[in-house]
């Protein structure tokens, strides 16, 4: 099972340019959390606080006990080693071949042999739909081929938490639903505790169990996927639908000018809430909560064509 992550007060700067500040937000062990935000928010600055890669200037990360933001060079090695970390472009070296690139974190952080580091690795291979292909170097593959040789070499060393930053920049739409399919796939089947960065918002509809949105230098929401997507708070609300009305505006908050021109334009309504990306076993993730479970135990009435109502109309047929 993975590990949870508890964020308290978090806060990055550099120099005067504050990044974010005050983030407080807990990843459920085992759970899917996507963050959201627009360009430039600092999301790709959080998953890298997380793993201490960046020092924060405020708060805490507590993972099993040690707060990644103050503990020892010793301790951070440590807990660096429950990580897996998938960055935008793979981040293959281009002078080795896939196998190498896979087989890199094994031969650099334990004493496995060959033949052990061998199954190890086309076993991931395999799991990311990669056989066959352990020859190839990086730059005779596709960018969806290398982000999942990247995933591969990720999951080498059996995390316990899984950052993946922008898994879905450059691919198509039927790539990136592969790519969403082998993460819901993956959780079930290794129970790791999922953070993605993700811009696209179909991800983020039907992919998490929990989202969250950085917006304007701080967090301005995170919780239950359904709490989110049924969410009228005009940022969240603007965001998670696309849409141009609202306080998003092409370089971060509109003015007043640019507001007081919308005055009068009502948000078009929710549309509905889709169903969440079932593992492909049939056999449903640790963490997976039925469709809906969150709106019914909140009294909250999903948009029209949600869902609940096709369940409920499918089990009236
Ligand atoms: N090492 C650094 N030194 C100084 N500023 C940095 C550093 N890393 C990031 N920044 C700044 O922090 C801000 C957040 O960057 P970050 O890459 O985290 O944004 P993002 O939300 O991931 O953006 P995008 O969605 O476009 O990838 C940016 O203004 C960036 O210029």
């Amino acid at each position: 099972m993975g590990v949870e992550v508890v964020v308290e007060g978090l806060t990055k700067r550099f120099g005067s340019q504050t990044v974010w500040s005050d983030v407080s937000l807990t990843l459920p062990a085992g759970e899917i959390s996507v963050m959201l935000g627009p360009s430039g928010t600092g999301k790709s600055v959080f998953l890298k606080t997380l793993i201490g890669l960046l020092k924060p200037d405020a708060g805490h990360v507590w993972i099993e006990g040690v707060d990644i933001a103050k503990c020892s060079r010793q301790d951070l090695y440590e807990i660096r080693k429950l990580f897996g970390v998938l960055f935008q472009d793979g981040a293959m070296f281009g002078s080795m071949n896939l196998y190498d690139n896979v087989a890199f974190p094994l031969r650099e952080h334990t004493r496995k042999s060959e033949s052990e580091i061998r199954q190890i690795v086309l076993e991931r291979m395999e799991l990311v739909g990669l056989t066959g292909a352990e020859n190839k170097l990086p730059g005779e593959i596709s960018g969806g081929m290398r982000k999942r040789a990247g995933l591969a070499r990720a999951l080498v060393l059996d995390p316990e938490i899984l950052l993946i930053d922008e898994p879905d920049s450059g691919l198509d739409p039927v790539r990136t639903t592969y790519i969403n399919q082998l993460f819901i796939d993956l959780n079930a089947q290794i129970d790791a505790t999922f953070l993605i960065v993700t811009h696209d918002i179909n991800t983020a509809r039907t992919v998490p169990d929990n989202i969250g949105l950085l917006y304007h230098r701080h967090l301005a929401m995170f919780g239950p996927r359904e709490m989110l997507l049924t969410s009228k708070e005009p940022v969240v609300a603007q965001f998670l639908n696309a849409q141009r009305v609202g306080p998003i505006g092409m370089s971060e908050e509109k003015d007043a000018d640019q507001l007081a021109s919308e005055e009068g334009i009502a948000m078009p309504p929710l549309p509905p809430l889709p169903l969440q990306i079932e593992p492909s076993s049939g056999i449903p993730r640790r963490g997976q909560r039925e469709s809906g479970a969150w709106c019914r135990e909140n009294g909250v009435v999903p948009p029209a064509g949600s869902f609940p109502e096709r369940a409920y109309a499918m089990s009236l047929h």
